[in-house]
């Protein structure tokens, strides 16, 4: 595994009595693309201004890249490169311009300045516009020569907030493709504050869901999608050739199959809410029944539906795991009877 070049223990930020952060632990690694996620006011920009350095800690200690970020906040600046969510340019300055600028502010040496600048260029898909002025960038365009901004200095790790706002779809996914590249070409460890679940899905190796200062759940989107089938149970869909008939006559058999807990029908749907995946004997059972399928799903847990889990309804504040898994239950089997 990979060395720890984020490490936060028991970290704490309190405004007045206000609990921004709230004794957080959690360990990035070297070459990870960590997703940090939640609702607006949970506490992740606190989060990274102690990471930055920028702000003190209450209680906790923040080490990014082997220093104390509380005591040693300029060797963190060195190895760390941030890019906020609107980034700002000269725009009477061409791309190369603000860059060396940025460069200079950064202390580079003026002699190695211009390769480097020209190498970044490339790097993020400038080197055919580097000769135009910033004023006449696209959103898209913008996002890449901030992304240069930071990776001209060669950081270890880059934190970017809301990278993918205001881009167009096939931008977007140039520049998630072009972090996932820079992370694993170049061992980069990104940290990705974003509300844009899909984007997060994407790209990230691991994601933390904040809630009200929190770290609720972290882990990988997989693993986050097996906890919930766990706890709330998995469910099969299978759809027939034949619409099912009301009462269904194969239904005490199925309700008799062991792991499985309850069944519905609609029109050519069965959905088998189980114990466990027990879909191989769910099919094997409909065909020596006769039933000719036409379709099977697993259900499987995206990032929308782990979000929503943790987040909607205002519920996730006070309620119990037990009731909140209640409240998916509940919105879960409406769905897929109404589907
Ligand atoms: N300087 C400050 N003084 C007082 N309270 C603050 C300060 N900064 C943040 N807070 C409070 O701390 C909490 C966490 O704020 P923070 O900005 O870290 O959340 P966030 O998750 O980044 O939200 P957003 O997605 O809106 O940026 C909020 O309740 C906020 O009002």
């Amino acid at each position: 595994m990979n060395d720890p070049i984020i490490q936060l223990e028991g970290l704490t930020k309190c405004y007045g009595k206000k609990k921004a952060v709230d004794g957080l632990d959690l360990v990035i690694r070297k070459g990870e693309i960590f997703g940090l996620l939640g609702p607006n006011g949970a506490g992740k920009t606190t989060t990274i201004l102690m990471m930055l350095g920028l702000t003190e800690p209450t209680a906790g200690t923040v080490h990014v890249c082997g220093h104390n970020a509380t005591r040693h906040p300029i060797a963190v600046k060195r190895s760390v490169g941030y890019m906020p969510d609107s980034v700002g340019f000269y725009d009477n300055m061409t791309a190369l311009e603000n860059l060396l600028y940025i460069g200079r502010l950064n202390g580079l040496a003026e002699q190695e300045l211009k390769a480097r600048a020209a190498a970044t260029l490339e790097l993020v898909g400038l080197a055919g516009d580097m000769d135009k002025k910033t004023s006449t960038f696209s959103r898209g365009m913008k996002q890449r020569l901030g992304l240069a901004d930071v990776l001209i200095k060669q950081p270890a790790v880059i934190i970017l907030d809301e990278p993918t706002l205001g881009i167009d779809p096939s931008g977007v996914r140039d520049f998630l493709a072009l972090i996932r590249q820079l992370s694993r070409q170049q061992g980069l460890t990104v940290l990705i504050s974003s509300h844009h679940l899909h984007h997060v899905q994407q790209v990230c190796d691991r994601v933390g869901l904040f809630v009200n200062g929190r770290l609720e759940v972290e882990g990988n989107i997989d693993t986050l999608s097996g906890n919930l089938l766990a706890r709330e149970g998995y469910v099969t869909t299978v759809t027939l050739a034949q619409a099912i008939a009301q009462p269904w006559p194969l239904l005490p058999a199925f309700t008799a199959l062991d792991g499985v807990k309850e069944v519905a029908v609609q029109d050519h749907v069965a959905t088998f809410s189980c114990e466990r995946d027990i879909t191989p004997s769910i099919v094997r059972l409909l065909v020596e029944k006769g039933c000719d399928i036409t379709g099977v799903h697993k259900k499987d847990y995206g990032l929308d539906e782990i979000y929503q889990k943790y987040f909607e309804n205002n519920a996730a504040e006070n309620i119990t795991h037990e009731k909140s898994a209640g409240f998916l239950q509940r919105t879960f089997f409406k769905k897929h009877r109404e589907q």
